[in-house]
C-alpha cells in the first residue's frame, strides 16, 4: 500500500525536518489536514503551510479539506501546491461542482466520507474521482481509535471499482497502525494515512517500514 504520513501529528515547531524525515523514509504521499473549526471542531493548517512545504518537498501533497463549502478554497490550495484535493461529501450541497473545480484546477479529485455516510450515497460520483477516502474515525483529531465497522465500506468500494472498471484509489484515514492497516489492505484499500503511528515515535522511518511490510 501507499503510505501517507499525516503532519497533524508532526512536531509543528520542526515541520520541515519532519517532512524530510518521512520523505527520506519512503513515504508516498504527504497528507495535509485542513480544518476550519466549523466542519470539524479543530483548526489546523492553511494555504501558507502548503505553499512553504511545497518549496521543500517532492512528495505528492494529499490535501484533505475538512472545511464547510470547500468550493471557496479549492483554487487557493491548488495554487499553493496541492496535488490531490479531498472534499467531504457532507461539507457542501454542491459536491459535484467541487469535484469539477478540482479537475479544472488541474488536480486529482478525492471524495471523502465520514463514518456516518454510506457508500450508497456516493455511487453516482465514483466515475468522477481519482481517489475515495474512507474516514475510519470521526474527522477532526489525530490519535483516535480505528472504527472496524468501516471495513465493509472499503469492500463495497473495491467491489464497485472492479465491477465498473473504475481506477480510483481507496484511501483510509484514522487510527491506522500496523494491525489495522492489514484489515484495510485485505478489504481493498490502496493508500493508508497514518499520523500518530508514524510521528509519535522517535524514528518515523521504522514506523513507515512497519506499515509497508504489511
Ligand atoms: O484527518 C485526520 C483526522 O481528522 C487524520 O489525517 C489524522 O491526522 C490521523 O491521525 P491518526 O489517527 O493516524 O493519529
Amino acid at each position: 500500500m501507499k503510505i501517507a504520513p499525516s503532519i497533524l501529528s508532526a512536531d509543528i515547531a520542526n515541520l520541515g525536518r519532519d517532512v524530510k524525515r518521512v520523505e527520506q523514509a519512503g513515504a508516498d504521499y504527504l497528507h495535509i489536514d485542513v480544518m476550519d473549526g466549523n466542519f470539524v471542531p479543530n483548526l489546523s493548517f492553511g494555504t501558507n503551510v502548503v505553499r512553504q512545504l511545497r518549496g521543500q518537498s517532492y512528495l505528492t501533497f494529499d490535501v484533505h479539506l475538512m472545511v464547510e463549502h470547500p468550493e471557496s478554497w479549492i483554487d487557493e490550495f491548488a495554487a499553493a501546491g496541492a496535488d490531490i484535493i479531498g472534499v467531504h461529501y457532507e461539507a457542501t450541497p454542491h459536491i459535484h461542482r467541487a469535484l469539477r473545480m478540482i479537475h479544472e484546477a488541474g488536480k486529482k479529485a478525492e471524495l471523502v466520507i465520514c463514518p456516518g455516510t454510506s457508500v450508497a450515497m456516493i455511487t453516482d460520483l465514483l466515475s468522477d474521482v481519482e481517489q475515495v477516502l474512507v474516514m475510519t474515525v470521526d474527522p477532526g483529531f489525530g490519535g483516535q481509535h480505528f472504527l472496524p465497522s468501516m471495513i465493509h465500506k472499503i469492500k463495497q468500494l473495491a467491489e464497485i471499482k472492479a465491477q465498473q472498471g473504475f481506477a480510483y484509489e481507496i484511501e483510509v484515514d484514522g487510527g491506522i497502525n500496523d494491525q489495522t492497516i492489514a484489515q484495510c489492505k485485505q478489504a481493498g484499500a490502496t493508500i493508508a494515512v497514518a499520523g500518530s503511528f508514524v510521528y509519535n515515535h522517535e524514528t518515523p522511518a521504522i514506523q513507515i517500514q512497519k506499515l509497508k511490510a504489511v
